[in-house]
């Protein structure tokens, strides 16, 4: 199977749980497939024919994930063979049926998403416990109960906290740490995303591209930690005037990105030159008084992601380079000349920053 290095944190995610269901898929096959015969052999055909479902379900899923990189069912039907052929080997053959059951528990929580392989586990657990109560001898029956349950839990905790690491490691990849924006590691999947939407439902999205002005300054005159202090509150402005479905990215050191689902380039100029405002109206850290740059360009039909994303950029050094303070729409061929400059104290020069 394809063990090829994930170019951003989605990716590797999917890529983990293919290896995860491709190695317990071969390892199973490896370790079921005699007991086909042997089963046969003491004379259960049913049980036999039952591995045998098992053995073909796992040598299909491993054929497509080294074939085509995929599997289906989300893999399911593996562990619910697994606890189908435990029980019944329990019930047929006692003890020697049993020592199944506890690979079958844990991999349940290795296939099945969290809050299902615990129902799951669960009902499986009361149904082993029935079977151990009438099979075997109640001190026997007591034994299994406990060690088969705490073999749930171990496995349990083991699934949850690595659920949990990956959460937290997904969102430490996805996030800038300075400003909680999210990077540019999401970039290219989320304007796919929107471009898709364009494509399919013709419904248009635009994005939005805004930069601090002369930000060197800010570093120079009040050092790099009010610069990094900024930053934060820049994001915070621009947070506050966000709807739940735009997304904002830290593109660059003080460029920020935002994605607007479902939105012309009218309504997103519209947002821009609000934003714009909203940064030079109110000194940052209470002193410090700062304007923005910004560019506006909605989805173009039959357009890449970097292609969308270069226009925007393209319109964004033409606000810089028109005096900054301003809003250009990459959508319209003649934007330069209809860049209209904001009111506000973006006119200063770099060394004319100072405390309002
Ligand atoms: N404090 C701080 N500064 C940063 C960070 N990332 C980048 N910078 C600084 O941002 C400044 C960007 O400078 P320039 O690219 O010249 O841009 P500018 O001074 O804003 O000028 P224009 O964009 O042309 O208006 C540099 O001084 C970088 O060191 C950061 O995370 N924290």
């Amino acid at each position: 199977m394809p063990n090829t290095t994930a170019t951003n944190p989605t990716l590797a995610v999917i890529g983990f749980k293919r290896q995860l269901v491709y190695h317990l898929h071969f390892w199973a096959f490896i370790a079921v497939a005699p007991l086909v015969l042997v089963q046969w052999k003491q004379g259960h055909p049913l049980l036999s024919a039952l591995l045998i479902l098992f053995c073909g379900n796992a040598l299909v899923v491993i054929a497509l994930l080294r074939l085509r990189d995929t599997y289906f069912l989300k893999g399911r039907l593996f562990p619910l063979l697994a606890v189908v052929c435990a029980t019944y080997s329990t019930i047929i053959n006692g003890h020697s049926g049993l020592y199944w059951a506890y690979p079958a528990a844990i991999a349940l929580f290795f296939l099945l998403p969290l809050k299902e392989a615990i129902v799951f586990n669960s009902l499986f657990l009361s149904i082993m416990s029935v079977v151990a109560f009438y099979k075997f001898p109640e001190a026997d029956f007591w034994r299994i109960t406990f060690s088969l349950g705490l073999s749930c839990l171990f496995a349990m905790i083991f699934a949850w906290l690595v659920g949990r690491l990956q959460a937290e490691l997904t969102r430490l990849a996805t996030t800038d740490p300075l400003t909680g924006c999210l990077n540019r590691s999401q970039l290219a999947d989320i304007l796919n995303a929107q471009i898709q939407i364009r494509e399919r439902y013709e419904r248009v999205s635009s994005l939005v591209l805004i930069d601090l002005d002369f930000f060197k300054s800010i570093n120079d005159h009040w050092g790099h930690l009010a610069g990094d202090k900024v930053l934060k509150e820049m994001a915070q402005r621009l947070r506050k005037r966000l709807r739940e479905s735009d997304q904002l990215f830290r593109i660059g050191g003080e460029e920020f990105m935002i994605v607007l689902p479902e939105t012309r380039h009218k309504d997103a100029d519209r947002l821009a030159r609000q934003l714009l405002t909203s940064i030079s109206a109110r000194p940052f850290l209470n002193d410090i008084t700062l304007t923005a740059s910004a560019s506006v360009a909605e989805v173009s039909q039959g357009e890449t992601w970097s292609v969308w994303l270069n226009r925007a950029d393209q319109a964004l050094y033409q606000a810089k380079a028109l005096g900054r303070n301003q809003v250009v729409n990459a959508s319209r061929p003649d934007a330069a000349l209809q860049a209209e400059p904001l009111l506000g104290p973006g006119d200063n020069a770099p060394d004319e920053v100072a405390p309002a």
